[in-house]
């Protein structure tokens, strides 16, 4: 990604250019963020903590679910794109920050009349404002590169817009601050032999200190420096914009898929029974990952046949030639993901939903043609997580559940813009013989 002076204007404005990973042109800076962030994402505690906690809010979600949808005969409908968004948010936040956040909790008193979740309401409402800040900050945050600073800052309607981002802006730093802040005084409580927790928040704090077990005192190299609170807060609010609506949407296209391929849902099915044995309730585990891998075809074939992410950005450095044309340095290109997905001299069939194909044994897909999560340098560093969380979710779901599309021919409701995303998906759904 870059972007020119004038596309971030807007964004130095509302102070996330240059911070974290997505908005950062600055090479040095993205590669120092970029090594910490992915220190901590692919290190093995934390496929750990993936599969702990998909099965953990996966039990809460569940509860809620039994009280409004799978008490008595009578099939009940739910819009499970609001329900996984809920989940992908309380997974992300509570994964990278160690916080646990209770979205679904605050969804569930919203739509039950009667009994209310088990939770402090306090603490639900906190939550639920911090999350809808991240949606309002996701939805809006286009405002400062499309509308120019002229009518931003001059234009009632769009300053009004303007202004209540930025405020929300700061509501959001101040609350990632007390939370990093929080989690260093409790770092400095810990005795040196007793154990941190998991999650990417602890890890990033104590890289390059002496609590980090790769810590060494000879090096003094200031790329090894250890993290300032505004770079944590850098790329712990680039993980959580990054990595909720992205597996939340593709959860629901899943479900869509595995609705209109019934043979592929039974193989599936077998998959999973085989693996748990009639168990339907004992938490996944990282084993159970290597047993699960028709599922993980699953995920990776409804990514390339209806990718989340549509496209994305790249500038030329210098001038190349790209389909047989010459393009000067520093032009702006988009990448289409779906035009590569369902290209023909890429992949064989690429109309047919197959998830088979991933299973030969000489399958690899062609260089630079399975791109949902990009390429090169700036691939999406959450892919191992998003897979590990999109399996485990899968299984979690048929396992237990018989789940049916409400209306099956009608087509998936969506809108696209940055991603593609799920807008409803009415499914019923009941308890599995
Ligand atoms: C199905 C789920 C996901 C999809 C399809 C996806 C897709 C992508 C794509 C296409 C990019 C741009 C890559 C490029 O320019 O080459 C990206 C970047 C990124 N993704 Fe993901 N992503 C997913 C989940 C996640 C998760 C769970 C996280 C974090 C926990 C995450 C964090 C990031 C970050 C931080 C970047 C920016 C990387 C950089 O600029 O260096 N993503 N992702």
């Amino acid at each position: 990604m870059k972007l020119s002076e004038d596309d971030s204007k807007g964004y130095h404005e509302l102070g996330i250019m240059g911070k974290g990973l997505v908005l950062n042109q600055e090479f040095k800076s993205w590669r120092y963020n970029r090594h910490f962030f992915t220190q901590a994402i692919l290190s093995p505690k934390f496929v750990h903590e993936t599969t702990y906690w998909t099965s953990k809010l996966f039990e809460e979600l569940e509860s809620y679910w039994d009280k409004l949808y799978l008490k008595g005969d009578n099939k009940k409908v739910l819009d499970f794109s609001l329900w996984s968004n809920q989940f992908t948010n309380d997974m992300i936040i509570t994964l990278l920050t160690g916080e646990r956040s209770y979205t679904m909790a605050g969804y569930f008193n919203e739509l039950s009349d009667s009994e209310k979740a088990e939770r402090p309401s306090a603490l639900i409402d906190e939550t639920v404002k911090f999350v809808h800040a991240i949606r309002k900050h996701i939805l809006g945050f286009l405002l400062f590169q499309i509308i120019s600073p002229f009518l931003r800052h001059y234009f009632p309607y769009f300053k009004n817009k303007s202004d209540d981002m930025k405020e929300n802006m700061k509501y959001l730093n101040r609350r990632f601050d007390s939370i990093i802040k929080k989690r260093r005084q409790e770092i400095e409580n810990t005795p040196l032999d007793k154990p941190l927790s998991n999650d990417m928040l602890t890890s990033v704090i104590i890289a390059n200190t002496p609590r980090d077990v790769n810590y060494d005192k000879n090096i003094n190299d200031k790329a090894m420096r250890p993290m300032t609170d505004i770079e944590v807060r850098g790329i712990i609010f680039d993980g959580i914009i990054a990595g909720t609506d992205t597996t939340a949407n593709t959860i629901s296209y899943i479900i869509y898929y595995l609705a209109h391929n019934p043979d592929v849902k039974k193989k599936m099915l077998d998959e999973i029974d085989r693996t748990f044995q009639d168990d339907k309730i004992r938490p996944i585990t990282e084993s159970d990952l290597h047993n699960l891998k028709y599922c993980e075809a699953i995920v990776k074939e409804v990514s390339r046949i209806f990718s989340v992410v549509n496209s994305f950005p790249r500038c030329l450095e210098r001038p190349e030639e790209i389909a047989g044309y010459q393009w000067p340095a520093n032009t702006h290109i988009r990448i289409n993901i779906d035009a590569i997905h369902h290209n023909s001299e890429y992949w064989v069939e690429p109309e047919k939903f197959n998830p088979d194909r991933w299973l030969n044994e000489d399958f690899e897909p062609k260089k630079n043609s399975f791109i949902t999560f990009g390429g090169g340098l700036r691939v999406c560093p959450g892919r191992k997580l998003a897979i590990t969380e999109l399996v485990c979710l899968t299984t979690l779901l048929y396992r237990k559940y018989e789940i049916d599309l409400v209306n099956k021919e009608a087509s998936l409701r969506t809108v696209s813009s940055v991603i593609t995303a799920c807008t409803e998906l009415l499914v019923e759904i009941r308890q599995r013989n």
